[in-house]
């Protein structure tokens, strides 16, 4: 569990992080959105004890992180993937910080398998591709086998088959009871991997809730029908807050409506449907409207370059 209250990180004038509260839980996997600069790092950072909270306090497991007298057991981090000693092979470093810990070298094996390092693991880190970097980041925190772990962009730079791997891992580490928080920008990903989200924006928070009820609160969702008698069935429909269009395609789209009334409806009226489907918004669209506004970094075309020819 992670815990955050009225915490704020401030630096120089710049508001960072701008009074904060939210509980991460254990059993679900929770994703830290937000746009560049958001504050996202600086949370993260703040949790588990490398930047000191201007005002506010975070806890891991109970407890602020310094606290803890086994973190690496309490928490697992990754949050810069290039940090691993570049000159020491992969098992090595792995046995070096588990040493510190009082961890064992069977542990090192397990990670070294869980990450799908085994053919590498005697290979030096610094000749690692970032794929590689990235799961060795995730080995190493999983390496005091915690019941929190913080994962900042971890699908960065793996391959679809690795993409996919971290997606089952945290899916795995969430159902075995841990606390999952897991930050990307991949809105796909995020999807398809998060039970519940947490949105900021210049250091707010703009959403805390299920990943359902972000996509329904922030898009329209929509009830598409396709039959012979479209214009039957418009009329049939037609009431307060009932609004429909007719696509390029022949198909109409129903909002007002849930699928459910536009099938009954048509029903009772005789009308034979070929199709219906009830269309909600993506993460992405949420995204992209929750954060209108918040957005520090925005290029200022979406054309993009080109424009002196
Ligand atoms: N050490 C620092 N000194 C000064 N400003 C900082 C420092 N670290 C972060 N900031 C600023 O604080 C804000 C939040 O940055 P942070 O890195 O937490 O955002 P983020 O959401 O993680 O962004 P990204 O998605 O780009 O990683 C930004 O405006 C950033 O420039």
């Amino acid at each position: 569990m992670i815990t955050a209250q009225a915490l704020v990180k401030q630096y120089g004038n710049k508001v960072a992080v701008d009074s904060i509260d939210f509980t991460v839980r254990p059993g679900q996997v929770t994703g830290f959105l937000g746009p560049n600069g958001a504050g996202k790092s600086t949370t993260m950072r703040m949790i588990v004890g490398l930047d000191k909270p201007t005002s506010g306090r975070t806890e891991v497991n109970g407890r602020p992180y310094r606290e803890h007298r086994a973190p690496l057991r309490e928490v697992g981090v990754l949050l810069d993937a290039k940090a691993a000693n570049g000159g020491r092979s992969a098992y090595k470093h792995l046995l070096a910080i588990a040493a510190t810990h009082g961890i064992g070298a069977a542990r090192v094996k397990e990670v070294i398998g869980l990450a799908g390092l085994d053919s590498v693991a005697g290979k030096r880190v610094g000749g690692f591709s970032l794929g590689m970097g990235q799961r060795l980041g995730i080995a190493t925190a999983l390496l005091g086998d915690p019941a929190t772990i913080i994962l900042d962009e971890p699908v960065n730079g793996l391959d679809p088959e690795g993409v996919r791997w971290v997606r089952t891992l945290m899916r795995n580490l969430a159902a075995e009871g841990r606390t999952v928080l897991l930050s990307s920008h991949l809105m796909s990903e995020m999807a398809q991997t998060a039970d519940r989200l947490i949105v900021i924006g210049r250091g707010r928070i703009l959403a805390d809730d299920p990943i359902a009820d972000v996509i329904s609160g922030a898009t329209r969702s929509v009830t598409r029908v396709r039959t012979h008698e479209s214009e039957r069935l418009m009329a049939t429909i037609a009431g307060p807050g009932v609004v429909v269009s007719v696509l390029a395609d022949g198909a109409i789209e129903v909002s007002g409506l849930t699928a459910e009334q536009v099938a009954v409806a048509a029903s009772t009226a005789g009308i034979v449907l070929h199709e219906i489907a009830s269309m909600s918004g993506s993460l992405e669209e949420a995204y992209i409207a929750l954060t209108a506004g918040e957005v520090e970094y925005r290029s200022s075309s979406a054309a993009g370059t080109g424009a002196h020819k």
